[in-house]
């Protein structure tokens, strides 16, 4: 037993002890988990070694046969995980087994409900790595060496998961880690051979490092009986050990590609999709995406974790390159392994090298083709949509040159079905458009309800035209940038002239030429009554029930982007809408028979119900509500 030195006791992380608390208790029926997460761990640290012994070989301290070793001891009721990977300092140990660096985590923590199944599907989206080994241990102790130090330099961290730990100098020969767990009463049952090895076999087959158990064999006397002192002990690998991804996809089951999944992408459940390709050629590389079935904790953090897992033949390079595939396709996970870029390539390097763009290009392409593979399972696919519609929305913005492969993933509300599920495509709408309609129509507003309710539907409901219902924060952002899809325009039925295209008949445009030449007076009373409220008034035909709703020209911000600009504090140009007037509608005809103030009023209580109705803030409601109160009481 090495004499420990320079002894320390340190308090976790209010984070760590919130987490370790929850985790005990909301994993319990899922313990078994414990040993894929530290076995995970050490499978990396033997990855980062030999990436670090690239440079220098003497890392490897004569010993470059990466592998993981786990132990058990029936009596003390102890495993034992071992690697021969990087290893950590002192440093290294505070930081990584006392802290959570990652940014949210106090937020996502604050998410937790006390509800043992809930939590234990936020805590798996987490990622709960190292302390899940206090789920079956009371006690837990580390003893390590980073690669290429002095022997003396070991660290030994041992905790109850109590809200402290130690942490003291050791002497250490060997390098890397090695974790003891002192297996709580009731879970002795893991210290088994034959239950270590299932889960060594069910939750890490696909890991390229070794796993190794020892065994004992006994020879036998003629009579089949054990030979007493003839035990040898040798060591056996107990997973496949061939990283996934090399093997044909022919060779690979469902079952290890999602075993696999849980590994890269540090998520509890199954993933919702996969693409696993090898390409040789101009670009050699080989790689495995995933859909995963759920959002991860920090998907909307600047700067969450995401990209791949990278390889350089086969040796691993790093976590989360990001450069790899754009940045509405940040949920997607998955490792690339490629001959194309030097073992020494860097993040800095990446982002100069022009084969990566290649790369980033294939890969894309390879994410949206599983997408569309994925939407042809319609359930499966509003699941996705549901998690990651509105990173997705992000898209035609960011990726220009696959704007209208994008544009066939999305998925909106609709009139055809007026419910708030986005569950339509656009080659549906297509499909269903009406005889003589030449646009997608379409209507942006803050709610599904205000987009559904919103007066200027009212002509296509009568008329039976379908129009998209959007009301996410990025809805009109993405229409910006959206122009065409299969070759028919966009059009927001809130801006600039109606146009139906031919849906309309003759004898209708006709007809609304000849009244609003007929209101012709009525409008220019309006506009004078309302002077710097409006840029022009109208006679329309937008609207069967209300009579009056306000639109902006064709090329102006919408009300949505503006609202939203406005609340992150950008000052916006003031914009004045053009006010359109229902002739059937009797107020409308009860406008046109007032006169003096009752007119003015009159005028702009209409003006002010159009902006409600929309969604708008009145720039002076009290005058608005005194306005009314006058009209009804006269
Ligand atoms: N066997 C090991 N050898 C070397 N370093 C390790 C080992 N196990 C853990 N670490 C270090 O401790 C850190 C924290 O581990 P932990 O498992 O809690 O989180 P993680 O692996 O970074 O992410 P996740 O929570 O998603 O698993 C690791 O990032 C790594 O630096």
């Amino acid at each position: 037993m090495s004499t420990a030195t320079h002894e320390e006791t340190l308090g976790f992380q209010t984070e760590v002890k919130q987490l370790l608390n929850l985790m005990i208790h909301s994993l319990y029926s899922n313990r078994e988990i414990f040993l894929r997460e530290l076995i995970s761990n050490a499978a990396d640290a033997c990855d980062k070694l030999r990436y670090a012994a690239l440079d220098n070989d003497a890392l490897y301290e004569g010993d470059s046969e990466l592998r993981v070793e786990i132990e058990h001891d029936k009596e003390a009721n102890t495993i034992t995980l071992r690697d021969n990977g990087i290893g950590m300092n002192r440093e290294d140990v505070i930081a990584n087994l006392g802290t959570i660096a990652r940014s949210g985590t106090a937020e996502f923590l604050k998410q937790m409900s006390g509800e043992q199944q809930k939590d234990a599907k936020l805590i798996g989206q987490f990622g709960v790595g190292f302390y899940s080994g206090f789920i079956v241990a009371d006690e837990v102790a580390v003893r390590t060496r980073k690669a290429g130090t002095a022997a003396s330099e070991g660290v030994e961290w041992r905790s109850k998961g109590e809200g402290e730990f130690t942490v003291a100098d050791i002497e250490r020969e060997l390098h890397g880690t090695e974790i003891t767990l002192y297996l709580k009463e009731d879970a002795k049952e893991f210290a088994d051979d034959y239950r270590l090895q299932n889960l060594v076999r069910k939750y890490s087959d696909h890991i390229e490092v070794p796993v190794r158990m020892p065994k004992t064999e006994t020879a036998k006397d003629d009579e089949g009986n054990d030979i007493e002192g003839s035990e040898v002990t040798t060591w056996e690998t107990v997973n496949e050990a061939t990283a996934l991804w090399a093997r044909p996809k022919s060779d690979v089951s469902d079952d290890e590609y999602k075993a696999f999944y849980k590994h890269v992408a540090h998520d509890f459940s199954d993933p919702l999709a996969w693409s696993h390709n090898k390409v040789e050629g101009k670009l050699e590389y080989t790689s495995l995406l995933y859909v995963p079935g759920r959002a991860p904790f920090d998907m909307y953090e600047r700067d969450g974790a995401r990209g791949v897992k990278l390889y350089v033949q086969r040796v691993f390079i790093m976590d989360d390159a990001e450069q790899f595939l754009p940045l509405y396709l940040r949920f997607i996970k998955g490792v690339l392994d490629t001959r194309d870029l030097s073992l020494n390539v860097s993040r800095e390097l990446l982002q100069q090298d022009p084969q990566v763009d290649k790369i980033k290009g294939a890969l894309t392409k390879r994410a949206l083709d599983m997408l569309k593979k994925l939407s042809k399972d319609s359930e499966e696919y509003q699941t996705f949509w549901n998690t990651f519609g509105s990173v997705l929305k992000e898209g035609p913005g960011e990726d220009f040159a696959n704007r209208e492969k994008v544009a066939g993933l999305l998925r909106f509300a609709s009139t055809h079905s007026d419910t708030a599920t986005q569950d339509q495509s656009l080659a549906d709408y297509v499909e269903r458009m009406k005889e003589g309609q030449q646009k997608i129509y379409y209507v942006v507003a803050d709610s599904f309800n205000a987009a559904k309710n919103s007066p200027h539907l009212e002509i296509f409901r009568k008329k039976g035209i379908e129009v998209l219902l959007l009301s996410d924060r990025i809805d009109e952002w993405l229409m910006s940038h959206l122009t065409e899809f299969d070759g028919k325009s966009f059009a927001d039925v809130a801006k600039g002239e109606l146009d139906l295209g031919d849906v309309e008949d003759e004898a209708e445009k006709k007809a609304q030429e000849e009244t609003a030449k007929a209101k012709e007076d009525l409008l220019k009373r309006v506009k004078e009554a309302l002077s710097d409220g409006v840029q022009d008034v109208k006679v329309t035909h937008r609207l069967t029930d209300s009579p009056a709703c306000v639109v902006l020209p064709e090329h102006e911000m919408g009300f949505q982007m503006r609202r939203i600009m406005e609340a992150a504090g950008q000052k916006m140009p003031e914009v004045k809408p053009i006010l359109e007037l229902n002739p059937e509608h009797p107020l409308v005809a009860r406008l046109e028979g007032a006169e003096g103030e009752i007119f003015t009023q009159l005028a702009h209580i209409l003006l002010d119900q159009a902006i409600i109705a929309e969604g708008g803030h009145l720039d002076d409601p009290a005058a608005y509500v005194k306005r009314l109160n006058s009209v009804l009481t006269a």
